[in-house]
């Protein structure tokens, strides 16, 4: 009643104007400056304004909130600082509320969203803060909403729906940014000045989501052709591998074959040869110190059954030697036992990196071979370190003394016509 809008408003006086000149002894709606009540019989204060009248000061809660049959509120241009009175919802009858030119800050009071018959809000040049609420969806007979020239932030909402609006200003509240609403349209440029707004009557928006979105996918792209890049050259490489790898195989399956071919036919036995002469001296003056040929454990193994006359690794040792000859795949020595008989033909493997077990196959296959150009295979040597291959030695001299002018009889003949076939490739 207008008792308590009498109290109202004498708190409110007390809070930010002592200096307005209300008569306390008649009623508000009798004079007091800035006051205007309905008429009798039920009078209340119905407008307030003080508009330019140096307020200042925080407007406390129980003072505005209280004017239940408000409908005008203008304090325009003065000093009111502090937050917009969280009552200020219970001015029900609301429908102008000017409030500009104060030092009004914080939010927008939730209880403000309530003045469902506001027509005019002029909120502007303040301190205000905090969002541009779609709480604002609930005046719907708003017509005019000036928020220009506080410290609002952030984007407008976009389902901003106020179908009286025809004025709406946010300028200068530089925090404000995104789009303009689709649904303000037709609203010129100027209601949007000074702040981080773009589209609508403002420039075009930056296609940011797309242009971020693009070069998410040109990373992404760029990923996926490195992956797929990696995978083709690592795919090229294990080509290679498997293909050179599968060729070595094949060639040295080819070599044996072949070799074990060429002796049954008598011709020269490559791959045989090739695993299995070659190194040096077996004489213990040839070998060096330490040499695991000797004290390695390992032993002499004799091809079918033992010679006459038997010796072992360390007869051998001690055995005189000379070099025959040297080939790629190790050199020939022959020895002579002590006591002169047997004389062995010697090789000592080099680079000859076969298991134990393959070598021996091979040795017995070799060893199997019967030819009369081919000397007798009598005896193997396996240590990981040293191979030998013992041979019957063949004394018919060698291919090289024939050519280079020896006597020609038919023992030379018989052996110059197995070297060449045995072993013609290295002549
Ligand atoms: N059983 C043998 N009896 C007599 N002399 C031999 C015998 N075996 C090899 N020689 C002589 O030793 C020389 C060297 O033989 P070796 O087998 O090391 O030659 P190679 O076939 O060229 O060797 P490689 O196959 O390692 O290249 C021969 O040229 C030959 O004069």
């Amino acid at each position: 009643d207008l008792a308590g809008d009498r109290d109202a408003l004498l708190a409110l006086r007390a809070a930010v104007g002592n200096h307005l000149k209300w008569d306390q002894s008649v009623s508000p709606c009798q004079g007091w400056q800035g006051v205007s009540c309905s008429p009798s019989p039920n009078q209340r204060v119905v407008e307030l304004r003080l508009v330019a009248k140096s307020l200042s000061g925080q407007i406390p809660v129980g003072t505005v909130g209280n004017l239940t049959a408000l409908q005008t509120l203008s304090l325009r241009f003065n000093a009111i600082s502090g937050p917009i009175p969280a009552d200020i919802g219970g001015c029900t009858q609301l429908r102008w509320l000017y409030l500009k030119g104060n030092r009004f800050e914080g939010d927008i009071p939730e209880s403000f969203f309530s003045l469902a018959l506001l027509k005019k809000t002029d909120l502007s040049e303040n301190r205000l803060t905090g969002g541009v609420s779609s709480e604002f969806n609930k005046l719907r007979n708003l017509a005019t909403l000036n928020l220009e020239g506080n410290n609002l932030n952030g984007a407008l909402p976009s389902g901003l729906d106020l179908p009286k609006l025809t004025q709406f200003n946010v300028s200068y509240n530089g925090q404000i940014d995104g789009p303009v609403p689709a649904s303000l349209p037709g609203l010129p440029a100027s209601a949007f000045l000074g702040t981080a707004l773009c589209g609508g009557p403002l420039a075009a928006c930056p296609n940011s989501d797309s242009e971020a979105h693009k070069s998410r996918k040109l990373t992404l792209g760029v990923i996926v052709g490195i992956i797929i890049a990696a995978l083709v050259v690592l795919i090229i490489i294990l080509s290679i591998c498997v293909l050179i790898f599968s060729r070595r195989r094949r060639a040295a399956a080819g070599r044996s074959t072949e070799a074990a071919a060429d002796v049954h036919e008598g011709t020269e036995p490559i791959t045989v040869t090739v695993a299995m002469t070659g190194r040096d001296a077996v004489k213990r003056s040839h070998s060096p110190p330490g040499s695991p040929l000797i004290g390695d454990g390992k032993k002499l193994v004799f091809l079918g059954s033992a010679p006459e006359r038997p010796y072992d690794l360390e007869t051998m040792l001690r055995a005189s030697a000379e070099v025959l000859g040297k080939g790629v795949h190790g050199t020939t020595y022959r020895a002579t036992l002590d006591g002169g008989e047997p004389v062995l033909a010697i090789k000592r493997l080099r680079d000859v990196h076969l298991p134990e077990r393959e070598f021996r196959d091979r040795v017995v296959a070799l060893g199997a071979l019967r030819h009369d150009n081919l000397p007798g295979l009598r005896a193997y040597f396996y240590s990981k370190e040293e191979k030998l291959l013992v041979f019957d030695f063949v004394g018919a001299g060698s291919l090289s003394s024939l050519l280079h002018g020896s006597s020609f009889d038919h023992t030379h003949l018989s052996f110059a016509f197995f070297r060449p076939r045995v072993h013609g490739r290295h002549v």
